[in-house]
């Protein structure tokens, strides 16, 4: 038996999606699964509110508005990418430990950590003129 013919059988053992609506439906599972275990993403998303109340606040811009949702979005994206990472490492190593193990999982860290700080960044420019602003008209 060759190599090509075993690996077909076994991805007909785990089953593939039969159709678009089954991908959907798994795909949803996938982001049950993160918001159920991973705190730092219900984290993230909670803090994203902070800058859409302060675009709400400020009456922003369609363009402000489009730049803060697309910040958020990438955080929450670097978070799925850093889960994956954290999961394959898992698979790989069994979790055991491995210096490789360690950096892949830090540096996936480091980039959310990364986008978090641009994020911040983004929304420090739009809001801290128009918080100084208020800080000065109610004073
Ligand atoms: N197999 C391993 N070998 C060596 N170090 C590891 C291993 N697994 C995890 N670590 C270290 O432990 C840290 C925490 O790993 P863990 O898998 O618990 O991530 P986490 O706490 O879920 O991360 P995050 O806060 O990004 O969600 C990693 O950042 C890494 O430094």
């Amino acid at each position: 038996m060759d190599l090509k013919e075993t690996s077909k059988e076994k991805i007909e053992k785990i089953g593939k999606n039969p159709n678009f609506v089954a991908s959907v439906r798994h795909a949803l599972d996938g982001i049950r699964i993160i918001l159920k275990e991973e705190k730092n993403m219900r984290s993230h998303a909670l803090l994203g509110l902070i800058p859409l109340m302060f675009a709400w606040f400020f009456e922003s811009s369609a363009l402000e508005w489009i730049v803060i949702i697309f910040c958020i979005f990438l955080v929450i994206i670097m978070e799925f990418l850093n889960t994956i990472f954290e999961n394959v490492v898992d698979l790989v190593t069994d979790y055991e430990y491995h210096p490789l193990a360690k950096k892949a999982k830090d540096i996936a860290a480091g980039a959310v950590l990364v986008t978090v700080f641009f994020t911040i960044l983004i929304a420090a420019i739009l809001f801290l003129p128009k918080l100084v602003e208020l800080h000065y008209k109610l004073n």
